[in-house]
């Protein structure tokens, strides 16, 4: 079996920053980008809009974009990517071997890039009303039918939940901000962007109770009044998480030194950690600064002293590859015009917007296959190679229908969409499916297979 130099978990800033360097040094990583477990490849810049603080772009970059261009310039170097998460390590032994939900390696080293995972409250009926009223990513469901004009909330003191509830207030009428404590931990800047804005009511001392609404219809929150005890009831339609992580680290407990959170423990001023060889980058060892460029900066380190330990140790199997330039770019919304009476033809596979929805629910024989989006969502720029590539498999036997529910409002509203990605199959004019997020292409097959 193929010992591989390193292999890099997680498809953040640290672990693109990381492939970049090793690549660069011919090192040929491996990378696992993750999938599910810990979050979606590329990691939390997928669900957030503008990044203005990453050097190098003055005019700023939205979060998918970054990473969009981070994993390019990976590839580019020849780092080898798979959209796997990894489901258990064994560092006991050298090579260490990681095991991926579809393959088994062995490495000399490893670089954890695994970050943080947004945390739940965790209320009662928090389950009922997943997904339908309650998210923990605004960027990415904000813009859904459900929220706009309605009041919101979101809950968090820091400097997502302030970015969150400016952005909300684009889609929803008014959006109340909970803050458990007397303060912000949001910075100044941020601060003041909510304080002045007129749509935002920040509530301080106040905690979520529960949810309440009919059926799974979120209709409003039960709140608490930490000072006085009083329990009132707010009318809001949307609720959104946005109250820190959780560090991805339970494939390495017991066989790495974590702190009593979770975070991996390294070495003071470096990124090594308790095993010899195998390296921590990012948020999954940074409570303090857990920024991009602080992700990509403790990816470069971990580059450096993984090919340094791997030198040192006699290790190294060089690959030489020339570099490509070979540029591509994945849009989350489809570019292709939306079908019109002139354009729309029943014979084809793939269609795009609310007229050819309607004709094919009414009028076509096949097996109906609805994708929304909204442009600023990074979960549906991971999906949409994925679902591509099952479209194809699949030509001329479904039919296949992108809707931008931004641009489509009325047809997501008829759908019941409550976030996006959202694929729905229709089989005789009645919805057979529903799936929320990013799937496997298994997933949709098993789907498509079942109804043909
Ligand atoms: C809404 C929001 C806005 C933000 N805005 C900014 C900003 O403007 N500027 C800024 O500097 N920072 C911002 N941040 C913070 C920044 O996103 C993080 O600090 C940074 O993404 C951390 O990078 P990372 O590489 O450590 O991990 P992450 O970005 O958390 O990526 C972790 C990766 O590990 C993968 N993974 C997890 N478990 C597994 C597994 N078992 N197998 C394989 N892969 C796995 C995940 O799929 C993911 O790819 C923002 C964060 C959020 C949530």
């Amino acid at each position: 079996m193929t010992v591989e130099n390193l292999v890099i978990i997680g498809s953040g800033p640290a672990g693109y920053t990381a492939a970049i360097y090793a690549a660069r040094a011919n090192l040929k990583p491996l990378m696992f980008e993750g999938f599910q477990a810990g979050g979606i490849p590329g990691g939390q810049l997928m669900t957030t809009t503008e990044v203005e603080n990453f050097p190098g772009f003055p005019e700023g970059i939205t979060g998918p974009k970054l990473m969009e261009r981070m994993k390019e310039q990976a590839e580019r170097w020849g780092t080898q990517c798979y959209t796997e998460d990894v489901i258990s390590v064994d560092l006991s032994q050298r090579p260490f071997t990681i095991r991926s939900t579809d393959r088994e390696v062995k490495a000399n080293s490893i670089i954890i890039a695994t970050g943080a995972t947004a945390k739940r409250l965790g209320l009662p009926s928090e389950a009922q009303f997943w997904s339908n009223g309650i998210s923990a990513c605004a960027i990415c469901d904000g813009a859904t039918p459900i929220f706009r004009e309605e009041n919101l909330a979101v809950i968090g003191g820091g400097d997502s939940a302030a970015e969150e509830a400016v952005y909300l207030t684009k889609y929803g009428s008014h959006v109340h901000l909970l803050i458990r404590g007397e303060a912000m931990r949001a910075s100044k800047a941020m601060q003041d962007r909510v304080l002045n804005n007129p749509k935002v009511t920040v509530h301080f001392h106040t905690q979520a109770v529960d949810v309440f609404g009919t059926g799974s219809k979120m209709a409003g929150l039960r709140i608490k009044n930490s000072q006085t005890g009083e329990i009132s009831e707010l009318a809001v339609r949307g609720l959104f998480y946005a109250i820190g992580h959780t560090p991805n680290t339970s494939l390495f407990q017991g066989q790495l030194e974590l702190d009593e959170v979770g975070y991996v423990k390294v070495k003071p001023g470096t990124v090594a950690t308790s095993v010899e060889g195998v390296f921590a980058a990012g948020d999954v060892q940074d409570h303090e600064y857990r920024q991009a460029i602080t992700a990509a900066g403790t990816g470069c380190m971990a580059a450096l002293l993984a090919e340094r330990w791997l030198s040192e140790h006699n290790l190294i199997q060089e690959y030489r590859q020339s570099a490509t330039s070979e540029h591509y770019e994945t849009k989350t919304v489809s570019e292709t015009p939306a079908d019109t009476e002139e354009t729309f033809d029943i014979n084809k596979t793939r269609h795009v917007g609310g007229y050819a929805l309607r004709k094919l629910f009414h009028d076509g024989d096949r097996l109906l296959m609805v994708k929304y989006v909204s442009p600023t969502c990074g979960p549906c720029k991971t999906l949409k190679p994925i679902l591509d590539k099952v479209v194809d498999e699949y030509d001329g036997k479904i039919y296949f229908v992108e809707i931008d529910i931004e641009a489509d409002p009325e047809i997501a509203k008829m759908g019941q969409v409550t976030g996006t990605p959202t694929v729905q199959f229709f089989k005789d004019r009645e919805l057979v499916k529903e799936m929320r997020g990013v799937k496997q292409k298994s997933d949709f097959r098993q789907v498509i297979e079942s109804y043909q």
